[in-house]
C-alpha cells in the first residue's frame, strides 16, 4: 500500500509494527517532501544537533577554569563532544597534531582521549612547568603502561618514595657500573652485527627489527645476566617483546586482548626474575649485573665486592637507608627492561638511518676511529668507559641522533591543582604534555635545526649556552626529577654500536626517504629496508 504512495527507496525493508507506525505518521504528516528534502533536513537537524551539543562541549570545559584566578585558559580547542580532538589526533599523527597547534605562545589547550588536556613545546613554559614538580604536577602513566613497569617500580611510585627509590637504584648508573657492564655490552653488539653479515649479505634486512632484537638481549644480559643458555626456546625474550609492543593498550584483561596477553607476557618476566633473585647469590658468573648491584645494596654487608671483584671506589659506597624490598626489586627489574627496550631500538634504528643518510659523516667517524687504532683493531673486548668518552665525534653523533629523532616524543604529566603562568591558567586535575620532539623544533638553542649536524655538538658554547640559557632546550632524556635513569647506559650503548656498526659493516638504506611514525615511538613506518655487508 505504501510502496504505491512513496517511493521504495523511503520505504521500510521490513514491515515490524514499530517500522509501520512510523512510516504511517510520516506518511500522514509529509506527503509531499520530495528524498533530497528529507536527506536535507535530516541533515541540517544532524548538523544543527552536533553544534548545539559542541558550544556546550565547549562552554562547559571553557567554565572548568579556576575562577579563583583571573587568568584565561591557553588558546585552543576542546573539539567535539565526547571525542574531543582525539580523532585529529589519530589522523595527524602525535607530531602533526602537535606542529598543527602551534602557537605563538608555545601552549595550546585540547581535549584528548577523554581529559582536557595542554600540550606545551616552548622550552621556557617547560622550564616553569618543570619548577613545579613533583608537588603541583606529577607523572601520569596510562593504565596498561603503569600495569606492565609494575605498581612498585620507580616509573609508577611518586613523592618521597621516588626519590629514595631514584637515589638507590642510581647506584647501579655510576661510572664504575658502567665499565663493569661494558664487556656485555660490547660482545653482544658484536655477536648481532657480525651474525646481519654472516647470515644475510646481500639480503634485505628490517634495521628497526634487527636492533630490536640485539636490544632485548643487550637488556636481558646487563639486567638480569639472562643469556641464550638460560632462555633456549627464547619464551623470556617473546614475553619482553609482547610487553613492549603493547604499553598502550586499552586495560581490559578478557580472554583474547591485547592486555589480557600482555598480563601473561609480564607474569613470565616477573616468574624469571623471581628464579634469578633465588638463585643470584649462589650463582658463580665473573660478569656484573644491574640487578647483582640492586641485590648487593639490598643484601650484602657493607664494603663487599661484587662479582668481578672490583672496588666500588669512594662514591659507591652503599648508603643503606633506602634499600628495595624484594617486590620493588622486582616491578624496577621490569621496569628497567622496558624502558630500556624500544628507547634504544629506536636510536640504533635512527643511527643506522641518519649515518646511512649522510655517508660523509660516516667518512669523518671513521676518520676518529682510524685516529685512535680502533677501525681495524676489532677485538671484541677493545673498548673501556674511558677510551669511549675520549671520542667526540662518537658522542657528537648520540646528541645529534636524539636531538634529530628523539625516541620519547612527549612527557605526560597532571596538575595537581591550579598553575598560573603570567599569562594563561592550567586548571587542576588537567594533563599536560611537555613536547620534546616540538621543543626540539622550535627552540632557539640551535641553528639550522633542520640540518643532520653532529659537527655542532663539537662546539663547548653549545652545552654551555644550554646549560645556562636553555635548559629545556634539549631533552631526549626528559627534564627534571623523572629524568632518565638510564641515559648512561643509553649513551654507552649507542657508542658502542655507532662504534662498531661504522668498523664491522658497510649498510646501503633500501628507503632512505621513508616517512617517520612517532607511537609508540619513533622509527620508520617501513622498519628501514636495507643491506649489509663486511665493510671493504
Ligand atoms: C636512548 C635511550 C633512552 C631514551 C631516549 C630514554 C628516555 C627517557 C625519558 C624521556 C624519560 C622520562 C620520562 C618522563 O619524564 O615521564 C625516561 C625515564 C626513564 N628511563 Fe629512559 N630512556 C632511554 C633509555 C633507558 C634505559 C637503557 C633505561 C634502563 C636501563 C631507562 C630507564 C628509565 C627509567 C627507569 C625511567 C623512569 C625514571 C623516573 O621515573 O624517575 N631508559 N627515559
Amino acid at each position: 500500500m505504501f510502496a504505491a504512495e512513496y517511493p521504495s527507496s523511503i520505504v521500510p525493508a521490513s514491515e515490524t509494527k514499530g517500522e509501520f507506525h512510523f512510516q504511517c505518521v510520516w506518511s500522514d504528516s509529509l506527503t509531499d517532501v520530495s528524498p533530497t528534502t528529507s536527506v536535507l533536513s535530516t541533515l541540517a537537524c544532524g548538523l544543527l544537533t552536533l553544534f548545539l551539543s559542541t558550544v556546550l562541549w565547549r562552554r562547559y570545559y571553557e567554565s572548568c577554569r579556576d575562577s579563583s584566578s583571573n587568568l584565561p585558559l591557553p588558546r585552543g580547542s576542546f573539539g567535539y563532544p565526547l571525542v574531543g580532538e582525539t580523532i585529529h589526533f589519530i589522523v595527524e599523527g602525535m607530531t602533526q597534531f602537535v606542529k598543527n597547534r602551534r602557537r605563538k605562545e608555545g601552549i595550546n589547550k585540547t581535549h584528548l582521549l577523554g581529559s582536557p588536556m595542554v600540550t606545551v613545546d616552548s622550552d621556557q613554559r617547560i622550564q616553569q612547568l618543570v619548577s613545579k614538580e613533583p608537588h603541583a604536577l606529577v607523572s601520569s602513566l596510562p593504565t596498561s603502561t603503569r600495569v606492565i613497569f609494575g605498581e612498585n617500580g620507580i616509573s609508577v611510585v611518586t613523592g618521597k618514595e621516588h626519590a629514595s627509590m631514584k637515589k638507590s637504584m642510581k647506584q647501579a648508573f655510576t661510572p664504575v657500573r658502567l665499565s663493569d657492564y661494558l664487556p656485555i655490552v660490547q660482545k653482544c653488539i658484536r655477536r648481532h652485527i657480525v651474525s646481519w653479515i654472516e647470515e644475510n649479505t646481500g639480503n634485505k634486512l628490517l634495521g628497526f627489527k634487527v636492533c630490536e632484537k640485539l636490544v632485548c638481549d643487550l637488556i636481558l644480559e646487563t639486567v638480569v645476566g639472562c643469556g641464550r643458555d638460560q632462555d633456549p626456546d627464547g619464551k623470556v625474550r617473546d614475553a619482553f617483546v609482547v610487553c613492549n609492543e603493547n604499553l598502550f593498550c586499552v586495560p581490559l584483561a578478557i580472554p583474547g586482548t591485547a592486555f589480557y596477553k600482555v598480563k601473561q607476557a609480564r607474569q613470565v618476566v616477573v616468574d624469571f626474575v623471581k628464579k634469578h633473585l633465588a638463585t643470584a647469590d649462589s650463582s658463580s658468573k665473573d660478569f656484573v649485573t644491574i640487578l647483582d648491584v640492586l641485590l648487593a645494596h639490598q643484601r650484602k654487608p657493607e664494603g663487599t665486592s661484587l662479582a668481578n671483584g672490583k672496588d666500588e671506589g669512594q662514591d659507591d659506597v652503599l648508603d643503606r637507608s633506602d634499600q628495595l624490598s624484594d617486590i620493588q626489586l622486582i616491578d624496577n627489574a621490569v621496569s628497567l627492561m622496558i624502558a630500556g627496550l624500544d628507547t634504544v631500538t629506536s636510536s640504533f634504528c635512527s643511527i643506522l638511518s641518519l649515518l646511512g643518510k649522510h655517508p660523509d659523516k660516516l667518512a669523518a667517524l671513521r676518520q676518529e676511529l682510524e685516529s685512535q687504532d680502533l677501525l681495524n683493531n676489532d677485538l671484541d673486548d677493545d673498548l673501556t668507559y674511558e677510551l669511549i668518552q675520549s671520542l667526540p665525534y662518537v658522542q657528537a653523533i648520540n646528541k645529534e641522533v636524539l636531538r634529530f629523532f628523539p625516541p620519547v616524543g612527549g612527557l605526560l604529566r597532571v596538575s595537581k591543582k591550579t598553575l598560573e603562568f603570567e599569562d594563561f591558567q592550567i586548571p587542576a586535575n588537567w594533563r599536560v604534555q611537555y613536547s620534546v620532539r616540538g621543543v626540539h623544533e622550535v627552540t632557539k638553542a640551535f641553528d639550522d635545526k633542520q640540518e643532520f649536524l653532529p659537527e655542532r655538538w663539537l662546539d663547548p658554547k653549545l652545552e654551555e649556552r644550554l646549560r645556562t640559557e636553555f635548559p629545556c632546550g634539549y631533552a631526549p632524556f626528559g627534564i627534571g626529577s623523572r629524568a632518565c635513569l638510564g641515559k648512561d647506559l643509553a649513551l654507552l650503548e649507542m657508542s658502542v654500536f655507532v662504534i662498531e656498526v661504522a668498523r664491522l659493516t658497510d649498510w646501503s638504506l633500501l628507503n632512505p626517504n621513508a616517512k617517520q611514525v612517532f607511537l609508540p615511538i619513533e622509527k620508520p613506518f617501513d622498519n628501514l629496508p636495507m643491506t649489509v655487508s663486511k665493510r671493504k
